[in-house]
């Protein structure tokens, strides 16, 4: 069985492995990954801390053309890397090379975006001043990955960390490290200097607390869930008030007018809530119907929800992989249990199914006749389980959408302009989706939410610069 070993200081060190095995087929063993040792990570912040002045000096031409190395090699191999990354997480195929491709894409927007003007200049109110407002790195960044976008979120994480001139301890979830290790491997391939990008497979716990209690560890970048992100932010608060960033959780709603396109609906609804087996923090997880529309969108519902194939990820046709992991389906399962006891009515699916490979699988699941205060429709699920809230008229779909804690992504489907309008001035979250689902974002855009769903400045996009630079500005006296 290949063994894969972490990669620290230039190196491939490890000699204690877990096996990574296949959510759609639990008989097939993807590789053996090591588990870092406390000592292993304090190496490799070691190596990231003595790497970074070094890097950081280097041209931004030299970054550039390295970042730019990394993603020509995912582009090329985007095939085999989102089919790897299906077999460890279980979205479908298209799905993962799709993830493999924005990879890929992601770092060559940041070979480029480094080559942008970066400083500003003012006019000083005081005689014989120039003031200069420039960017530095930060240092050491700790990335800490969840396991629904195996390559993508690592990617728009490490890339900017990267191209601004900071080296990376990199901590990916310890369910899904092949599609890390992969990654990994091809910075090492396109001559990335040794220390540069550090990393440290297994366990969230004991690595992430080494990450963040260091001291030479500068800023956390963080996607996960929202107890874990309150957790680093506590700790870096306590260890030397570090830096931090936290994508977390998501309660996202869709409303659904009387005057939508009942096909726009159903697809936007369908693909929001159930595709990649609705574990995206961006899913739809609350469909706010208004009411003349609301028994012909719910039967549509319960027809496409009913046709969709769910089963192997790797095979063709199939639309919903497998739930990634054994706790996952419990926790759905839970809720499925919870939503019933609640009084919401399950619809259609929710039904724990069997294939010819042994593996999580799940129906995709709809709840109707739900209230908002009903705990399925406040906590996160991660599961292919949506509800339908019933609403009389648009001002109670929007007030209905906004009572969340969460502040991620919403939508809305109408063929008004004015309500279109309205509700992306008034819903409360980062993302606003018209006319589409609130899941499945681009690459080169800031990405982030409000409230309990974000925390520090947006990633991706030209934004992401803000966390991974410090602004520094610089007064120089005329005269010499
Ligand atoms: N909004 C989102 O994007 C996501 C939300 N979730 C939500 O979180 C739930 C649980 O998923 P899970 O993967 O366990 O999410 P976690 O928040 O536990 O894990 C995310 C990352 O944090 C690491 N981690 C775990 N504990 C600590 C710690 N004490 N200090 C620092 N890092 C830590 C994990 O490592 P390790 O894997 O080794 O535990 C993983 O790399 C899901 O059911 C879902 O509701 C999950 C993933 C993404
Ligand atoms: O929807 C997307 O494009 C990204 C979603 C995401 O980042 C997540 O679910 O963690």
């Amino acid at each position: 069985m290949n063994e894969h070993k972490n990669y620290i200081d230039g190196e491939w060190i490890g000699d204690d492995f877990k096996p990574n095995v296949n959510p759609s087929d639990l008989g097939d063993t993807i590789g053996l990954y090591a588990r870092a040792a406390e000592s292993d990570v304090d190496r490799a912040i070691a190596a990231a801390a003595e790497a970074q002045p070094k890097w950081a000096a280097m041209t931004v031409g030299e970054r550039s053309a390295i970042l730019e190395g990394i993603a020509t090699r995912i582009l090329a191999r985007a095939d085999e890397l989102g089919e790897l990354l299906s077999r460890e997480e279980g979205k479908t195929k298209p799905e993962g090379i799709a993830e493999a491709t924005r990879a890929g894409h992601t770092f060559r927007y940041y070979s480029q975006q480094i080559l942008q003007a970066t400083g500003e200049r003012f006019a000083s109110t005081w005689p014989g001043m120039t003031i200069d407002v420039e960017r530095k790195p930060v240092g050491v960044i700790g990335i800490i990955t969840p396991w629904n976008f195996p390559i993508a979120i690592p990617a728009w994480k490490i890339a900017p960390a990267l191209a601004y001139g900071n080296t990376v301890v990199f901590k990916p979830a310890d369910l899904v490290p092949a599609s890390a290790w992969a990654l990994v491997s091809i910075a090492h391939e396109a001559g990335l200097p040794r220390g540069v990008l550090n990393l440290t497979m297994g366990s969230g716990r004991m690595i992430g607390a080494r990450i963040v209690e260091s001291p030479l560890v500068n800023a956390v970048t963080f996607t996960g869930s929202t107890q874990t992100g309150m957790h680093i932010a506590a700790e870096s608060l306590k260890h030397g008030a570090k830096r931090f960033q936290l994508e977390m959780g998501g309660k996202n709603p869709l409303i659904v007018l009387n005057d939508a396109d009942l096909d726009v609906a159903v697809g936007a609804a369908i693909n929001g809530s159930f595709y990649s087996t609705g574990q995206r923090c961006t899913a739809s997880s609350r469909l706010v119907v208004e009411s003349g529309i609301h028994d012909e969108f719910v039967e549509r519902m319960r027809a496409a929800t009913e046709a969709l194939t769910v089963g192997h990820a790797l095979e063709d046709g199939i639309q919903i992989g497998p739930v990634a992991s054994e706790s996952q389906l419990q926790q759905d399962l839970d809720y499925l249990r919870i939503g019933q006891e609640e009084g919401a009515e399950l619809l259609v699916g929710g039904e724990r199914v069997t294939r010819s490979t042994e593996g999580y699988f799940l129906t995709p699941a709809l709840f109707v006749g739900t209230r908002n205060d009903m705990r399925i429709n406040r906590e996160e699920i991660f599961g292919p389980i949506t509800s339908v809230i019933k609403v009389d008229d648009y001002e109670e779909a929007l007030a209905v959408a906004n009572d969340t804690d969460y502040g991620l992504s919403s939508g809305i489907i109408t063929t008004s302009l004015a309500k279109a309008a309205d509700f992306r001035r008034r819903a409360q979250s980062g993302i606003v989706a018209i006319n589409r689902p609130t899941a499945a974002t681009e690459h080169h855009v800031p990405f982030g939410g409000t409230k309990a769903s974000s925390f520090g400045p947006r990633e991706q996009g030209p934004h992401a610069r803000d966390f991974f630079t410090i602004v520094t500005t610089a007064y120089t006296a005329a005269g010499y």
